[in-house]
């Protein structure tokens, strides 16, 4: 229990942090590696050098010092960093290092204005939030090792087979090495990949959608290949061109809160999606066509052209099973217009034919993509909770999506 004084310390300290907190983070993750170096095979490279890594944070810490006497308050976006955390294979011991180097931080950034009061308030504040993070991930370990099938973090696997879905997605079917089946997951969970890629010192962690529904045998990925000048493009790339059918491959249990409410078994839902975004969506549709094929389903995808559309003949096999399902293909540019349903963007007029607001939806893709899905379901009348979304790599205000601005894990 944290005491009324340090409270109000922390509180006090809500406004500095929200200037300042970028510029904390970033001395933070810069000290924090230099003396960890070893933290590097965790955290995404990529993340770091575009700066996400170091908002997300702030957002987090300045959310914690609003809400210190209410961390409950914090609890759904804590789950969600605790999914992250736990298939990063973050663990209990990560937090005293967190917890030096962000004070440490906090202090070298605020010179004198952070006094030893100061230090020490947001020392006890922060203890009690690494507590909170630890018994959340404890409990999601424990979760994911007591499934049937279940790991707790990393399990070695194979590539059990590599299939070309259009000129940009690969998909990859990957089987646990031990020969034993794979845990259930919710249709729209991830799981990261873990690479050691030959030449490079740190290993790399990437999470990807897993895009088929749950079966037994496999877990199923589907990768973008991102451009190889792009850094975002250092897994990626090496998994469309070095792993090979047999190569081995370290996989964590599947992680996430974004996934399809399957109580729902007759209401109408539409999954809505932009690019590469279109692989949960694959798993949830799957998932649909299995457990609930009465139920209304709409499926709406967004592409660039025909090249880069995948799954195109599975989507429209599945929804020939479907009683009541519609696929609509969105494409931005096409080479010839009787290929889709509609071209250029999505809009509000081809939104409103698929969905109203008893709809319940999921939207992933890139984020201008979501950001104006988002905002035209809003207008269409959809109620907040009816919209499920997923941003990839750290969490992100909607409202600070710059229209060019790719997110990536
Ligand atoms: N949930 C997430 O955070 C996701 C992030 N991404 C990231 O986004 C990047 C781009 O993904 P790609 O598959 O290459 O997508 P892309 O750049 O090919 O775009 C896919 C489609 O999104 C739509 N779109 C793009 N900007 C839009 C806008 N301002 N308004 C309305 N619609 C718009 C267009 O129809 C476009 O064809 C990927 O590199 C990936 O890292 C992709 C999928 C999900």
């Amino acid at each position: 229990m944290l005491s009324q004084k340090t409270i109000d310390i922390v509180k006090s300290t809500a406004p500095v942090l929200e200037v300042k907190g970028t510029e904390i983070t970033s001395v933070f993750y810069k000290n924090m590696f230099s003396a960890h170096p070893e933290l590097l095979n965790i955290f995404n490279h990529v993340n770091q050098k575009k700066g996400r890594q170091q908002t997300a944070l702030a957002n987090t810490v300045y959310a914690a010092a609003q809400n210190i006497d209410k961390l409950e308050a914090l609890l759904p976006t804590v789950k969600q960093i605790a999914h992250k955390h736990r298939s990063l294979g973050i663990k209990p011991e990560h937090y005293p290092i967190v917890g030096e180097h962000l004070l440490g931080a906090i202090k070298e950034v605020l010179g004198d204005a952070a006094t030893d009061e100061i230090i020490e308030a947001w020392a006890d504040a922060y203890g009690v939030i690494a507590g909170v993070f630890i018994d959340v991930e404890e409990q999601m370990y424990v979760e994911a090792e007591q499934k049937e099938a279940g790991f707790r973090d990393f399990k070695p696997f194979v590539v059990a087979k590599k299939v070309k879905e259009s000129d940009v997605i690969t998909s990859f079917y990957l089987k646990p090495q031990d020969g034993g089946e794979v845990p259930n997951f919710n249709p729209g969970q991830y799981i990261s990949v873990r690479v050691t890629i030959p030449g490079q010192k740190n290993t790399h962690i990437r999470q990807y959608s897993l895009s088929s529904a749950y079966n037994e045998e496999y877990f199923r990925i589907s990768v973008k290949k991102e451009a190889e000048f792009d850094p975002n493009g250092i897994v990626s790339t090496f998994l469309h061109d070095e792993v090979e059918e047999g190569s081995a491959i370290e996989v964590s249990a599947p992680a996430g809160d974004f996934y399809l409410n399957e109580e729902n078994t007759e209401g109408k839902v539409a999954l809505i999606s932009g690019g590469v975004g279109i692989t949960p969506m694959m798993s949830m549709l799957e998932t649909i066509a299995a457990a609930t094929p009465k139920r209304p389903a709409a499926f709406i995808h967004a592409s660039k052209n025909e090249g880069v559309q995948a799954f195109r003949s599975d989507i429209d096999d599945i929804m020939d099973g479907l009683e009541n399902g519609s696929a609509c293909y969105i494409l931005e540019k096409p080479e010839n217009v009787s290929s889709c349903h509609f071209s250029g963007y999505v809009t509000k007029e081809i939104l409103s034919t698929y969905v109203d607001s008893d709809t319940e939806c999921y939207v992933c893709g890139p984020a201008p993509f979501m950001k104006a899905v988002i905002m035209t379901l809003k207008e269409i009348g959809l109620p907040e909770d009816k919209i499920n979304f997923e941003f990839f790599g750290p969490a992100m205000d909607l409202s600070s999506v710059d229209e060019k601005e790719k997110v990536r894990s």
